[in-house]
């Protein structure tokens, strides 16, 4: 069976800045700061009796137009919804059909079901196709399944995209204790990776609470990013800086990529499927890659032109 082309290879995640939707003061910083991703969270950073007021904040920022709420610099938008059992999801779930962003988070993914009650709900309502679905993977079962959730980003008519781990809800279910290097979920992280790139989609690094720690938040990107997640979720804008800097190309590994491109379209390696680089053997292979990480770079790019005329 061939490998589906990643639906979320031309988006950039590098940095994916949980807002809590009841702060409103947090929501009108957004258009002022550099991620990639915000993700409007409903669940656990609001009060339940507050969810009617978050979802009233919701109707109005995205009711802004650009650059507040429509379209901010060219980042994605995504609403975390109450899961469905909670009494507030299937409200939440209303909103995000009224609003339209550009996916719903949904927190605490036990299994496929979960995620294909969803997309059949949002088939239902003919939401438009760019309507992802994204999934927390955070609970153990979630961990068991992630390779069956992810398959079924497969099936058809489903809008699965993209995959966030959060550590808070597994450590609590586990037991593991916080501990610098992540040593005992190390294994489950990498569980996560390998599902999502046997299914084409993409993982996003978990939480690190601690915003003041930046030199945990440098090693666990740095850790993030060597594991093969494509991005970090964010609580405070203090981390943004850094979760770009590891996710995004640095200047070695750009060259690096533009180098192989540059010597796959010399004539000389016209059918040759292997060239030499320098002394060092560069397969086709190498050639996708460094294709995706140059596209990458312009995508960065374009997006702090269209950030530096938000803020200008
Ligand atoms: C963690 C915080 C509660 C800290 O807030 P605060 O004390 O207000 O921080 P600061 O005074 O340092 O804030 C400085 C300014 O920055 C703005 N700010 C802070 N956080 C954000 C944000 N997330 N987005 C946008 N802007 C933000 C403040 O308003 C200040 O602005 P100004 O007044 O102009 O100076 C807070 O950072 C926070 O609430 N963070 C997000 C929490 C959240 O979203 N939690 C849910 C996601 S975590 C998760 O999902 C875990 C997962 O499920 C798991 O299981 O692991
Ligand atoms: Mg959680």
């Amino acid at each position: 069976m061939s490998r589906p082309a990643p639906p979320s290879s031309v988006r950039l995640r590098r940095s994916v800045l949980s807002v809590p939707a009841i702060n409103r003061r947090a929501l009108e910083k957004i258009a002022s700061l550099d991620c990639d991703a915000v993700i409007f969270d409903l669940e656990d950073s609001v009060a339940p009796e507050k969810k009617a007021e978050a979802r009233e904040n919701l109707r109005t920022f995205f009711a802004d137009p650009p650059p507040a709420g429509k379209e901010a610099a060219g980042k994605e938008r995504i609403i975390r919804i109450n899961s469905l059992s909670s009494g507030f999801g299937a409200d939440d779930l209303e909103l995000v059909l009224a609003l339209e962003p550009d996916a719903v988070l949904l927190p605490k993914i036990d299994e496929p079901q979960d995620v294909m009650t969803v997309s059949d709900r949002l088939a239902e309502a003919d939401a438009p196709d760019s309507l992802r679905i994204w999934a927390m993977i955070e609970t153990p079962r979630g961990i068991l399944n992630a390779a069956a959730i992810a398959e079924a980003g497969r099936t058809a008519g489903s809008r699965l995209d993209c995959f966030v781990v959060g550590l808070n809800d597994l450590r609590k279910e586990t037991g593991v204790l916080p501990q610098p290097g992540r040593t005992y979920l190390v294994p489950w992280l990498m569980q996560v990776v390998l599902a999502v790139s046997a299914y084409g989609l993409d993982a996003i690094d978990s939480v690190l609470n601690d915003f003041k720690d930046m030199q945990a938040l440098d090693a666990e990107c740095a850790e993030g990013h060597a594991m093969g997640f494509v991005g970090k979720m964010l609580i405070h804008p203090s981390q943004i800086e850094l979760a770009n800097r590891h996710f995004g190309p640095d200047e070695a590994a750009l060259a690096e990529a533009k180098a192989i491109v540059a010597a796959f379209a010399d004539r000389a390696a016209a059918g040759l499927n292997v060239v030499n680089l320098g002394g060092r053997m560069v397969e086709r292979l190498h050639l996708v890659q460094a294709e995706r990480l140059v596209h990458k770079s312009e995508l960065i790019a374009e997006r702090s032109i269209a950030q530096r005329k938000t803020v200008s």
